[in-house]
């Protein structure tokens, strides 16, 4: 390519994520109302479905009536490595990612995958999809693997920016195109995931950033740092906001400033699932930090987010107050992968299901309340 042409794409980029955000509509709020007439006539006490009555409204929001029938469930798995991880930030080493990526498309006995998000999506019909955004060694090419790598890993986030802007706008990009081919292969449920050592530093300087929250209320011990490692993680994490001159307003800035590869990736899953009118699973603490900047840049998003459970990662409840959502559940879960996503994307079908098929008084003959 030639610097011209690069700049001509650039730019086509550039257009492409505008359109995008563009085409992200606020959920119908005629089918709302509409959901929450009829939940009141079906064959229970009033309020009786607790949150899932909640949820089936804002599903009716969603796609646009009040039958809902969400169908397809789709967990998309994006990797990245962060150069972060060389201040020791991690209980792991960086190469656990590389090597959990092998593992999401290993055949085991009882079919692909032997992580944890293969075996939950196994047991609830999900399909799982798994892509290389930015994962530090060169993978062995394998059919169920997307490569789509953007750069080997992130810089360090505590010294330089993480991304360029163009980095962040392909891997943007690329969650936008394969979440177009999930939703075109019947995915109506999606469920962004990821699997990177070092993941939760980028999370929480993001979150930290997007909240104007306090370094300590928002980094936790991601997957299990000591208290030594928690405290340097915190000063990395500092220095990194010191260092850097991204701004809350300008959420794509702060994205390639302290983010990372598969979040950025995330935010693109988001952001065309909002635009195609699906629901959109949320998991844990780095999910979450995609969907602060999505909702930054299309304030509308928020209406297609479901958080799934509240994850015991520090600074998710901050995030969730921040989206003004409800987790569907505490399971102390802080694994990431996409798993809480998974696990929840059963109930949202039957609280769909329950919208739309439940007998109403009139229909049953029971007799309705005095
Ligand atoms: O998303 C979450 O809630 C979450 C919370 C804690 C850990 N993780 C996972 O653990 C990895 C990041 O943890 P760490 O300590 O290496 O930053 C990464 O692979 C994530 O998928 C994920
Ligand atoms: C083994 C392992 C699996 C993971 N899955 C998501 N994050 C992870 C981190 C580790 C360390």
């Amino acid at each position: 390519m030639t610097p011209t042409d690069h700049q001509t794409s650039q730019t086509t980029d550039q257009t492409t994520l505008q359109t995008l955000l563009a085409s992200i509509r606020p959920a119908d709020a005629a089918a709302m109302t509409s959901a929450r007439e009829r939940q009141a006539q079906l064959t229970k006490p009033a309020g009786a479905l607790g949150l899932l009555e909640d949820l089936s409204v804002r599903l009716a929001g969603v796609f646009g009536t009040d039958r809902p029938h969400p169908r397809g469930v789709a967990v998309i798995v994006a990797a990245g490595d962060h150069g972060v991880v060389a201040e020791g930030v991690s209980a792991y080493p960086p190469e656990v990612t590389a090597a959990m990526v092998a593992g999401f498309t290993a055949s085991t006995p009882s079919g692909m995958g032997g992580a944890a998000v293969n075996v939950i999506a196994r047991t609830v019909g999900a399909k799982v999809y798994v892509a290389d955004v930015g994962v530090n060694a060169e993978l062995p090419t394998h059919p169920a693997l997307e490569n789509l790598k953007v750069r080997m890993g992130t810089r360090n986030l505590r010294l330089e920016r993480a991304m360029t802007a163009d980095e962040t706008l392909q891997a943007i990009l690329a969650g936008s195109d394969l979440a177009g081919r999930a939703i075109a292969e019947g995915a109506d449920l999606l469920v962004p995931g990821e699997m990177g050592i070092g993941n939760t530093t980028p999370a929480s300087a993001v979150t930290a950033r997007m909240l104007g929250a306090s370094v300590a209320s928002v980094t936790g011990r991601g997957t299990g740092v000591d208290d030594a490692t928690l405290a340097r993680k915190r000063q990395v994490i500092s220095a990194a906001l010191d260092r850097d001159a991204s701004h809350a307003g300008d959420p794509l800035g702060v994205m390639a400033d302290l983010g990372g590869l598969e979040i950025a990736f995330m935010l693109g899953v988001m952001l065309r699932a909002a635009s195609e009118r699906r629901a959109i699973v949320l998991d844990g603490f780095v999910e979450g930090s995609a969907a602060l900047v999505g909702v930054a840049l299309a304030p509308e998003l928020r209406d297609y987010l479901f958080p799934a459970g509240q994850c015991a990662e520090t600074g998710h409840a901050a995030q969730l107050a921040h989206l003004g959502l409800t987790p569907m559940f505490d399971l102390g879960l802080r694994l990431g992968e996409g798993t809480g996503g998974v696990l929840a994307a059963p109930m949202l079908l039957s609280a769909a299901a329950t919208l739309r098929e439940m007998q109403t008084f009139a229909e049953a003959s029971v007799p309705d309340r005095e």
